[in-house]
């Protein structure tokens, strides 16, 4: 166990069954053939089990924003220079990012904390600065980060989901901003799931074919120092993660032991989710996934938690913008559920 992070232990939250089955008796009554309204009925009904309330609401949400820069870009493992991670900072907290619009579109909260950007930007408005080094190590050649690091990162996301759930936060996205952050993704998701690297590496921002076979290679030399036989969980988030992904970990485990909802972006959140689920399987109760991403690795991590996406839109952007594309759906259930008329209240002859 790593030094400061006992909390690891405690137990998720459990679901909330009689909530949800009051949530399933209501739906069942509302104006509307059973089962019409398909997946809206189930979030509704899911959402009401671990919000513990028959009435659920995908409001307010949190959003969760967490930038690091990752050492295995020195190996060309990205198409974009690794000065955007601290660019698109400052875009972010400018409000010129795509999560900046969506948060703004939505009413959500938006926190960015910065873990470790290459270069320190010193104080940034708009963003909280908890930076654990000059990003992770080279995946490639050494361990991501030490110990004290991944205890740093894990409590960061820790204290982050605590702060969203004082501020009345019901529902939690987690995003992340981190160039050349798809390789250790996959590398994580690799050794996870006992895969190749021909299954999970992609093309992230956009390498061509030869690029991605030199990524392929790179997360191969990374399993081949870091995922030896019988490693944890723990100890291969801490070798071939990041800041950020052990961050979104640490984020996605506390929102299931305090019993905070938590809507999943895409590849990179996922192997953090991935990850949290094989530290606790429990948190996986607590997770909904709202989008598939096109980065081709997404879908051996979406089946190896047995998820199904609410929407396939072809993005791969990250920035939680994919989760953020599926707040609106689940407000919208949960105005279905609370709103329509049932069957005795508007005098309409029941099947
Ligand atoms: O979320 C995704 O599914 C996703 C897929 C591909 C790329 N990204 C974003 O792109 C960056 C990583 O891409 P790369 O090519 O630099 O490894 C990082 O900032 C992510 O937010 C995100
Ligand atoms: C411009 C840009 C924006 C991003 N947002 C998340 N990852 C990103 C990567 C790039 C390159």
């Amino acid at each position: 166990m790593i030094a400061g992070l006992a909390w690891l232990n405690e137990p998720c939250l459990p679901f909330d069954r009689t909530a949800a089955e009051a949530a399933r008796r209501r739906q069942d009554q509302l104006t509307k053939p059973r089962g019409s309204l398909g997946r809206l009925e189930e979030l509704a009904i899911r959402l009401a089990g671990l919000q513990g309330k028959p009435m659920p609401a995908a409001d307010p949400v949190q959003i969760l924003l967490f930038a690091a820069d990752h050492g295995v870009a020195a190996e060309s493992v990205s198409v974009f220079p690794q000065s955007v991670t601290n660019q698109m900072v400052h875009n972010i907290a400018r409000g010129g990012a795509a999560v900046s619009v969506l948060a703004a579109a939505l009413g959500a909260r938006l926190e960015i904390i910065d873990l470790g950007m290459v270069t320190d930007p010193g104080p940034i408005e708009g963003v909280r600065s908890e930076r654990l080094g000059p990003g992770s190590g080279n995946i490639a050649r050494e361990p991501a980060m030490t110990s004290e690091q991944q205890a740093g990162a894990m409590n960061a996301g820790r204290a982050a989901v605590e702060r969203a759930i004082d501020g009345g936060a019901r529902l939690l996205i987690g995003g992340e901003m981190g160039i050349a952050n798809t390789t250790p993704a996959a590398a994580l998701a690799c050794a996870l799931l006992d895969l190749p690297p021909a299954d999970l590496v992609g093309p992230g921002t956009g390498l061509d074919a030869a690029g991605i076979a030199h990524k392929t290679e790179v997360v191969a030399t990374a399993l081949a120092l870091h995922a030896t036989p019988g490693s944890t969980p723990m100890e291969l988030l801490g070798r071939l993660g990041g800041f950020e992904i052990a961050a979104l970990t640490g984020a996605y485990l506390t929102a299931a032991q305090r019993g905070l909802p938590v809507l999943v972006d895409g590849f990179i959140v996922g192997a953090a989710a991935l990850a949290a689920v094989r530290i606790q399987p429990d948190v996986r109760d607590w997770l909904l996934f709202a989008h598939s991403s096109a980065e081709p690795g997404h879908r051996a991590i979406l089946e190896a938690l047995n998820a199904d996406p609410l929407l396939q839109l072809g993005m791969c952007l990250g920035e939680a913008s994919g989760a953020a594309m599926a707040v609106p759906l689940l407000r919208l259930a949960c105005a279905l559920h609370q709103n329509m008329a049932t069957f005795a209240e508007a005098g309409v002859s029941e099947g």
